[in-house]
C-alpha cells in the first residue's frame, strides 16, 4: 500500500499523569540580587550582592495561595501567572510531579526592573524551590552540585542569557557562557566563579524609576564597529584582573563601548550620574540593563559615591557586600 492510500489514524496524545508530592512538604529558599555586565562583560559577567529575597513554598491540599511582602507587593500577580509559581510548577512537571495545592510566601527586598536581576532571582527561587521540594519528598536524589547546575541551565534558558543567573546560583564574581545550539543540553551553560578582592565594595545607586530589560535590549544595535569591540574585549580581560587582584585598575577596566551609551536615551538620569561618578575617578557602570548605577570602589570611595549621587537628584544608595555563595535552600 502506498503511503497516500493508508487510512489516516489519529493517535490521541494522553496528558502525562503527574505524581502528587506529599501534602505538608515545605522548603525555604534564599536568592541574592545580582549586577550583570559590570561594564565590558556584556551578557557574561555578574556579581552577587548581599540583598536576598526569601521564598517559602509548601505543598497544600488544594488551591494556590501567594503572599508577597516587600518589593512587588500589590504589583506582581498573585495567581498562576506569578513568576516563581510558574517556574516552580514547570520544574516539578518536568520531573513528573505536581503539587495539588501550593502556599507561597515571598519576602522580597530586591527592587524590580532596576537592573539588580530581580527576574533572574525569582526564576532561580522557583527552580531551587522545586528541586528542594523534590529532594525533601525523597523522590529525587542529586548532589548539591547537580542541583546548582540544573538551576543555572534552566534559569539561563528562561532569561535568554546567563549573566544574572550564574552569580545568583554560585555567588561571588562569575563569568558565564553558553555552548552549542541546544539550550536544553545539560552542558549548554557553563560558568566560573571567582573571589572578589576583599577591598572591593559594591555601591548601588537605585532610582525610583523602572526600566524593563526587554526595552533596554531593544535599544542595542545589531552590529558595532570593530574598534569598539576590540576596546571592550581588552577591558573585559583587564576587569577580571582588577576585580580579583588589583582594584586600582577598576576605573580603566570598567570602560566599554557596547551598550551603555546606546541605552542612555532610556535612562538619562543614570547616564548623567555615570558620567559624574567616572569624572570623579570612581569606577561606575550601569547595573545590568539599568537604570541603577553600580560603583566598584574601596571603603574610602563610599562617601564620595554618596556625595556625587546626592548632587544628582534622588537615589537610594546601598553599600552592599558581595554575596559569597548564591542560592541556598532548606527544609521547612
Ligand atoms: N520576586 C518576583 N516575583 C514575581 N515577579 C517578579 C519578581 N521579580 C521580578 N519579577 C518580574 O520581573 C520583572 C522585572 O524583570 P526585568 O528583567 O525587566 O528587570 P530586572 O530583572 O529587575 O533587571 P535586570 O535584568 O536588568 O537585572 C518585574 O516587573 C516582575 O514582573
Ligand atoms: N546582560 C543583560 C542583563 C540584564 O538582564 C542586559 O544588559 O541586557
Amino acid at each position: 500500500m502506498s503511503d497516500s492510500a493508508r487510512p489516516v489514524v489519529s493517535v490521541p496524545t494522553r496528558p502525562r499523569v503527574l505524581a502528587p508530592l506529599p501534602v505538608g512538604t515545605a522548603v525555604t529558599v534564599r536568592v541574592p540580587a545580582t549586577s550583570a555586565n559590570l561594564g565590558p562583560g556584556f551578557d557574561a559577567f555578574g556579581l552577587a550582592l548581599d540583598l536576598c529575597d526569601e521564598v517559602r513554598a509548601e505543598v497544600s491540599a488544594g488551591g494556590l495561595a501567594v503572599r508577597v511582602r516587600g518589593q512587588g507587593e500589590g504589583a506582581v500577580p498573585t495567581d498562576e501567572r506569578h513568576l516563581v509559581v510558574r517556574v516552580l510548577r514547570e520544574e516539578l512537571a518536568a520531573a513528573g510531579y505536581t503539587s495539588a495545592g501550593l502556599d507561597l510566601l515571598c519576602r522580597n527586598v530586591i527592587p524590580h526592573g532596576r537592573g539588580l536581576g530581580s527576574s533572574a532571582s525569582a526564576i532561580v527561587a522557583g527552580l531551587a524551590a522545586a528541586r528542594a521540594l523534590l529532594l525533601a519528598a525523597g523522590v529525587v536524589t542529586e548532589t548539591e552540585q547537580d542541583t546548582r547546575a540544573r538551576v543555572l541551565l534552566e534559569a539561563s534558558r528562561r532569561e535568554g542569557h546567563p549573566d544574572n543567573a550564574a552569580p545568583a546560583v554560585h555567588g561571588g564574581f562569575t563569568i558565564a557562557w553558553t555552548r552549542g545550539e541546544d539550550p536544553t543540553h545539560p552542558d549548554a551553560v557553563r560558568s566560573v566563579r571567582l573571589d572578589v578582592h576583599p577591598d572591593v565594595r559594591a555601591v548601588v545607586c537605585v532610582p525610583a524609576e523602572e526600566l524593563a530589560t526587554s526595552r533596554a535590549r531593544a535599544l542595542l544595535p545589531a552590529t558595532v564597529p570593530h574598534g569598539d569591540a576590540a576596546l571592550t574585549a581588552g577591558r573585559a580581560g583587564l576587569l577580571v584582573h582588577a576585580l580579583t587582584a588589583d582594584p586600582s585598575l577598576l576605573l580603566d577596566a570598567t570602560e566599554e563601548r557596547l551598550h551603555q551609551a546606546q541605552r542612555a536615551p532610556a535612562m538619562p538620569r543614570s547616564a548623567q550620574l555615570l558620567e559624574a561618578l567616572r569624572e570623579a575617578g570612581l569606577a561606575a557602570v550601569v547595573s545590568g540593563a539599568g537604570p541603577s548605577v553600580l560603583v566598584l570602589t574601596g571603603a574610602a570611595g563610599v562617601p564620595r559615591v554618596r556625595s556625587v549621587a546626592g548632587a544628582h537628584g534622588a537615589w537610594d544608595v546601598h553599600d552592599l557586600p558581595v554575596h559569597p555563595s548564591g542560592v541556598s535552600w532548606r527544609v521547612g
